[in-house]
């Protein structure tokens, strides 16, 4: 585990940052906020382009910082691969050496995927002779990741690397992300204001507020949550860990989750496919008895576990515990009247084939790729 605990101002009534959280050795931990909550200053205390006023920074086991002992490791030395926006790449040199690069700065002792190992990975083994100048902007992100890759650094620093490509591009990129968290064996800590990449990436999630740490935890726990500003979102709803169980006739799409299965439109892949699915909310509806004559290709029968009133709002979020899984309906409060809802009765949740976000990337293995059993 590593851990971040920092506090920075700018200035004498400047912003102020006074966050602590903690990284995993595995995985992406999002930092997830509006614009000017202090992710990229975060992200630059870590990397040691920042030199906050207190702090302390744990990364892999190895303290860069730490203000009360006086310890500050310089950047260079930290062993944080940083990935920007902008790819950074050096013009003059081929993509292969750019890559060189990155390996040449990798410590002798420090383990790590190879060079074939890292084009491979990242699907730019054509691309080798090229100059930056002539690559795609999504190709010329892999290649900065596959740079950052072969440094080994400790942990992977993202900073937005998706936000100034175009959605075609970001589409193109994504996959290769969840491949490199998958097979860089490292944490990787990811900013972003982009809850599609959320979803499709990160495994935990610190959720920021003007400066300080609003919540932290399991993206698809946070998700779940209607106290916190996520639930304000259009795109609000729960996460579901699903996986593809067969391709029907009718180009739909069954999913198996821990509670049940979903119809989809989407598809994910062949059979074994995980991916992870946004349900929101507000495609949700519910009934008191198993309705008939629908077109809602999804009913599930479940348990009402909660009802939450929206503040300052007529609606209200339903919680329906479906298995082991938890789904969120949004409806007025009106139909929570109406329909005498309470905690213990039996309810069943309505949800169009049609509503699953087609943008969602599988959270383990590349969509297309052969299912890999009891990954
Ligand atoms: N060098 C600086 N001097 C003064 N204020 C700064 C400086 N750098 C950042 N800030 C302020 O600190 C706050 C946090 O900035 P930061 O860039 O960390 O936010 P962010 O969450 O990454 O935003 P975005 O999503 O827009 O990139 C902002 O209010 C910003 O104006």
């Amino acid at each position: 585990m590593s851990g971040i605990a920092l506090r920075h101002e700018f200035g004498p009534g400047g912003f102020v940052l006074d966050a602590a959280f903690d990284v995993p050795e595995r995985g992406v931990t999002a930092l997830f906020g509006p614009s000017g909550c202090g992710k990229s200053t975060i992200l630059a205390a870590v990397a040691g382009l920042l030199r906050p006023r207190a702090g302390h920074v744990e990364i892999g086991g190895a303290v860069v910082l730490d203000t009360a002992r006086g310890v500050f490791v310089p950047p260079e030395r930290r062993r944080c691969g940083v990935v920007f926006q902008d790819a950074r790449l050096f013009p003059h040199l081929s993509v292969e050496s750019n890559l060189r690069y990155g390996l040449r700065r990798a410590p002798r002792d420090a383990a790590g995927p190879g060079f074939e190992e890292v084009v491979a990975l990242l699907g730019i083994g054509h691309l080798l002779a090229r100059r930056p100048s002539g690559l795609s902007g999504g190709e010329r992100q892999r290649v900065a990741l596959g740079r950052a890759l072969l440094a080994r650094p400790r942990i992977l620093l993202m900073d937005e690397p998706l936000a100034a490509l175009d959605a075609a591009r970001r589409a193109e990129v994504l996959p290769f992300l969840a491949r490199l968290r998958d097979a860089a064996g490292m944490p990787i800590l990811y900013v972003t204001h982009a809850l599609d990449e959320v979803d499709a990436l990160a495994d935990r999630l610190v959720l920021l507020e003007a400066g300080r740490v609003v919540a932290e935890g399991p993206v698809a726990a946070l998700a779940a949550r209607t106290d916190l500003p996520l639930a304000a979102r259009r795109d609000a709803g729960v996460l579901l860990d699903c996986r593809v169980a067969h391709a029907m006739e009718d180009g739909l799409t069954t999913l198996d989750f821990t509670g049940g299965r979903l119809v989809t439109t989407l598809h994910p892949g062949p059979p074994g496919t995980r991916l992870r699915v946004r349900v929101r909310a507000r495609d949700v509806a519910v009934a008191i008895a198993e309705p008939q004559g629908i077109s809602t290709r999804n009913v599930l029968r479940g348990v009402l576990a909660g009802i939450d009133p929206v503040p300052g709002s007529p609606e209200a979020f339903v919680r329906v515990a479906v298995g082991a899984s938890e789904i969120l309906a949004r409806v007025t409060r009106d139909a929570v009247a109406r329909l005498g809802l309470a905690p213990g009765i039996a309810l069943w949740v309505l949800v169009k084939a049609v509503t699953f976000d087609h943008r969602l990337v599988g959270a383990a293995g590349m969509p297309g790729e052969p299912p890999q059993d009891g990954a």
